[in-house]
């Protein structure tokens, strides 16, 4: 294997099932996430991938997914290690809410704004909402000025890339390579810093659940080459898919 770096967003949890906002809601994989995360691992075995290193978030959608490629790899001895810093963006108040119901309410171009822009975080959850990050265990040791009660992708791009850096850029640099079992947002952050997408442009990038991404880095760390182990006509109607997650239902 070539590629020294793979991202796979979790498969298909319960709240995409159920089309809600999820953020950093620890909602598992359905049967069918399950099933994506198998064929992932797989596909990765077909191709001959392994690696040294593993890295997910602390939300068990992803870490499931993980344990599920791992085992279908044989890799489950590799080191693993967990960071909030890898979590989906945060999605404030509207963790929980059915997408097409907020679209169907405020409007395809309002929620496209709080899916999708760069900067807008959308509505933040009070400090006494018992969602809010400081009440949850997982995240005592975290200094709670980091906690967010929303985020907008730059929020998560600027969370997630000192860890990048500080963790993940020495393994690479040193010869390892590397799998990131992460989320659609955390990973639309660090694809956009890889492959240097514009404020713009990211607006429309959206990641498929379930189909790893894989990239061949230079000693610089500079993109060689990407591609997704799938074909070109599955993921984009994958992405496509997630995008119309937003749409209001048609009448
Ligand atoms: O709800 C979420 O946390 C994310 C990922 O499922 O959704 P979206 O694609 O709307 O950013």
């Amino acid at each position: 294997m070539k590629e020294n770096l793979v991202l796979v967003r979790h498969g298909q949890s319960l709240w995409n099932l159920e089309n809600r906002f999820t953020g950093w809601t620890d909602v598992d994989l359905t049967d069918i996430g399950k099933e994506e995360a198998r064929l992932a691992g797989q596909q990765m075995l077909a191709e001959k991938f392994t690696f040294d290193y593993v890295f997910t978030s602390v939300l068990k959608r992803a870490i499931r997914t993980l344990w599920i490629i791992l085992d279908e790899m044989d890799l489950m001895w590799l080191p693993v290690e967990r960071a909030w810093q890898l979590n989906e963006r945060h999605y404030g108040a509207l963790q929980g809410l059915n997408k097409a119901e907020t679209a169907a309410k405020y409007g395809n171009e309002q929620v496209h704004i709080w899916r999708r822009s760069y900067a807008t975080p959308p509505p933040a959850l009070s400090l006494d909402d018992p969602r809010h990050p400081r009440f949850d265990p997982r995240y005592a040791k975290v200094d709670p000025a980091l906690l967010p009660a929303t985020e907008s992708l730059k929020m998560t791009l600027e969370r997630v890339m000192p860890y990048w850096n500080e963790k993940i850029v020495p393994r690479l640099k040193a010869g390892e390579k590397i799998l990131i079992v992460a989320h659609g947002n955390s990973l639309r952050a660090l694809v956009k810093y890889l492959d240097q997408i514009s404020d713009e442009d990211i607006t429309e990038l959206n990641i498929p659940t379930g189909i790893p991404l894989a990239y061949q880095l230079d000693d610089q760390l500079k993109v060689v080459s990407r591609r997704y182990l799938a074909d070109e006509e599955a993921v984009k109607a994958a992405a496509e898919a997630v995008a119309r997650q937003g749409l209001a239902k048609k009448e």
